[in-house]
């Protein structure tokens, strides 16, 4: 059996702060320090121009800090650190070309800019909590600016700037919202066996690796099974697709139940499940397993006028035991679960143990 590598996307949603990737993020922050340094630059020379050599040395400053971090950006594990220290930084930037004696209007177009930056970089909640007193800030600079130009339209010009910011704001807010809810939707789809509402192959597959690193730390073992229901064709064949649906559902249903909150089950495709035991060993899992095995063959399930009576094989592979590694697992269960198959089916095997079955039940 293959096993590919599977991304984990609900750890890698939930690693994530903001809507974008890390990577993402690294090329964004990199492209974002490209275009403030050099337009530091620039503004530093126009400020020793205009004869404003501190300002100018400032933003000098500034922009080789900026340029050199672009080497940096991509290699940092700190990057969140880098993140508020740039977005912290930025902000002040624009505060302070705001409150400079004869600042021109056009600065306050910066307070704008915030909120996109931030929920882009920080994401929804980080996001809000950075730009709100900033942009509360600007507000106020603007309002103090206006009271020094002493013109009649102040209200109007503030208003303007105002509603602007606090529509700018709660548009990205509700955007945001959608946009994470959307995704954590596509998330779920993705996982999801949409029939019996499992966790797909791929999910599955990524369970399972992050099960084997967390007790390869704790040096806990836990059993991998693989379960396949047995002459599953002549439940469609005689008693149609839906009525195979309908059992497989069953079985899904009857795995959850029986299971501790810490195992996982999977549904790998077509009639074949996979189950993940934490904890266990070799004949606490072939125990529990075994009980399951009956519990199935025991379950009588009605369609329209008949009765379908269903049984299943399974194969146990347990770690460290049976398998070092995801693809000696599976090939372990896997080759167990054809021993059962071959030896008459409703059957438990795990690997170096004859295979037991109940006869009275086998297909
Ligand atoms: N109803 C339904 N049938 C499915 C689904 N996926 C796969 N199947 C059917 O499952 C059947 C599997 O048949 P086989 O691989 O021969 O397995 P089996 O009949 O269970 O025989 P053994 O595994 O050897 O005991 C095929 O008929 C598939 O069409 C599904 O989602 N719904």
């Amino acid at each position: 059996m293959k096993t590919p590598h599977h991304p984990d996307l609900g750890a890698s949603l939930r690693d994530s702060r903001s809507g974008l990737r890390d990577s993402h993020r690294r090329s964004l922050m990199r492209l974002l320090f490209i275009a403030t340094g050099s337009a530091l630059l620039v503004f530093a020379c126009l400020q020793l121009i205009s004869g404003v050599y501190w300002l100018a040395g400032l933003e000098l400053l500034a922009s080789g800090v900026l340029l050199a971090g672009t080497r940096r950006i991509d290699r940092t594990p700190h990057l969140q650190w880098w993140i508020y220290s740039y977005l912290v930084a930025l902000f002040s930037f624009f505060l302070m070309i705001m409150l400079v004696p004869d600042a021109s209007v056009a600065a306050f177009v910066w307070v704008l800019m915030m909120p996109v930056l931030a929920y882009l970089l920080l994401g929804k909640r980080e996001g809000l909590w950075l730009s709100l007193p900033f942009m509360t800030a600007g507000g106020i600079s603007y309002y103090l600016y206006l009271g020094t130009v002493g013109d009649a339209r102040i209200m109007i010009d503030l208003l303007n700037m105002v509603l602007c910011g606090v529509l700018m704001l709660v548009f990205i807010h509700l955007y945001e919202n959608r946009r994470e809810e959307a995704e954590e939707k596509l998330v779920t789809i993705a996982q999801t066996d949409a029939l019996t509402g499992l966790g797909n192959r791929g999910s599955f597959q990524a369970i399972l690796n992050r099960t084997l690193a967390e007790c390869r730390r704790s040096r806990t073992g836990f059993a991998l099974v693989l379960m396949d229901i047995d002459y599953f064709k002549q439940v469609n064949d005689t008693l149609g697709h839906e009525a195979g649906d309908q059992v497989l559902r069953h079985i899904g249903d009857c795995l959850t139940e029986r299971l501790r909150a810490t195992d996982s089950v999977g549904r790998l495709g077509g009639e074949e499940f996979g189950l993940i035991l934490r904890d266990v060993h070799g004949d606490d899992a072939f125990e529990l397993i075994d009980e399951l095995r009956e519990c199935i063959a025991g379950s009588e399930l009605s369609y329209g006028a008949s009765t379908v009576r269903i049984t299943a094989s399974f194969g146990i592979a347990c770690w460290p035991a049976d398998g070092a590694t995801v693809d000696d697992l599976f090939r372990a269960a896997d080759h167990c679960l054809y021993r059962g198959k071959h030896s008459g089916r409703n059957t438990v095997a795990r690997p170096g143990s004859p295979v037991v079955h109940n006869s009275a039940l086998a297909g």
